[in-house]
C-alpha cells in the first residue's frame, strides 16, 4: 500500500482560498497512491484562532467540494485533514473527512480532545464524542487528530473497533517536536499498528510548526520522516504486518480491561 502525507506549509501570507487551490493541486499529483493524508486545520492554521469562526464551513463546504473533485481526479482515498466545521446548530468542530476515490464522503471524525486548556480550540470548538474507523481495501483506518495523540485510551478504543492503521493529522508546534515523535512511536508499539502522522510546516499566529510528519510500523520502527518544510512524504508499507506482529508478539491479548476506571 502506498501512502502520501502532504506536509502543507501554513503561513499567513497565503489566503485560505489560494491554499485550498494549491492543496487540491498537490492531491491531484498523487495519482498512483492508495491513500493521501492532509494535516489538521490546514485552511486556517491550528493556532490561528481568529480564523476558526470566519472560515468555518459546513461538511459540504468549499474545502469538501475542492477535495472531493481532487480525490476523484487522482483516484485516491483521501484523508482530507481537518477544517473548522460549522454544524447546523452553529457549534464549531475540528472535523476530519475521509473521501473515497470517487469523491464520496466515507467518514467524518470530530476531534475528541480539544487543545488549548483555557483558550483557543478548547473554548471555541465543541468536542466530538464518537470513535471513527474506516474500512479501506487494504486496511482499516482509525482516526485521531493532533492532541488526541496524548490519550492512549482513544487508540485502544480504535483497536477494539478494528483499526490497523492510525491516521493522525496535526498542527504540532516545533517546541514540542520530541513529544510528537515519541508519542507517534508509542501509539504504534503499544497497539501494534501503523501510525501515519501528518503535520504542517510554516509559521502561523507566531507558532513555528514542527513538520517532521512520520510513518511508524507496528514494531515502532520509523519507516519515513519528513524534514521541517513543506514536503510530500511517500511510503510503501504492507498492512498485513499488523496481523503478523499481533500474532507473533500477542501482548494485546494480555490486556486487563477496566483499569482506567476508578477503584471501588
Ligand atoms: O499536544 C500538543 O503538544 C500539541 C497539540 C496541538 O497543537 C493541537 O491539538 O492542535
Amino acid at each position: 500500500m502506498r501512502a502520501s502525507l502532504l506536509q502543507v506549509a501554513v503561513n499567513e501570507g497565503e489566503s485560505v482560498e489560494s491554499r485550498r487551490r494549491r492543496v487540491a493541486g498537490m492531491v491531484r499529483e498523487q495519482a498512483g497512491a492508495d491513500l493521501v493524508v492532509l494535516p489538521e486545520l490546514w485552511t486556517t492554521g491550528a493556532f490561528a484562532y481568529e480564523g476558526f469562526g470566519r472560515e468555518a464551513e459546513p461538511l459540504d463546504g468549499p474545502t469538501h467540494e475542492a477535495l472531493a473533485e481532487a480525490a476523484s481526479d487522482a483516484g485516491v482515498w483521501l484523508h482530507a485533514g481537518s477544517v473548522p466545521e460549522r454544524a447546523p446548530d452553529g457549534t464549531l468542530y475540528n472535523t476530519s473527512l475521509v473521501l473515497s476515490p470517487s469523491g464520496e464522503t466515507a467518514a467524518v471524525y470530530r476531534k475528541i480532545h480539544r487543545f488549548g486548556f483555557d483558550k483557543g480550540e478548547a473554548v471555541l470548538m465543541g468536542a466530538g464524542d464518537a470513535l471513527v474507523t474506516v474500512r479501506l481495501p487494504h486496511t482499516t483506518l482509525g482516526l485521531a487528530t493532533c492532541y488526541d495523540l496524548r490519550f492512549p485510551e482513544l487508540f485502544r478504543g480504535l483497536v477494539d473497533a478494528g483499526a490497523e492503521t492510525f491516521v493522525v493529522p496535526a498542527g504540532w508546534p516545533e517546541r514540542r517536536r520530541s513529544h510528537w515523535t515519541l508519542l507517534a512511536r508509542a501509539r504504534a508499539v503499544e497497539n501494534q499498528a501503523f501510525v501515519l502522522a501528518c503535520g504542517t510546516a510554516g509559521t502561523h499566529a507566531g507558532i513555528p510548526q514542527a513538520g517532521h510528519s512520520i510513518v511508524v510500523d507496528p514494531w515502532g520502527e520509523v519507516l519515513a520522516e519528513a524534514g521541517p518544510g513543506e514536503q510530500v512524504l511517500t511510503v510503501d508499507f504492507d498492512p498485513k504486518t499488523v496481523a503478523g506482529t499481533r500474532e507473533r508478539f500477542p501482548a494485546l491479548k494480555d490486556r486487563v480491561l477496566g483499569l482506567d476506571r476508578p477503584h471501588r
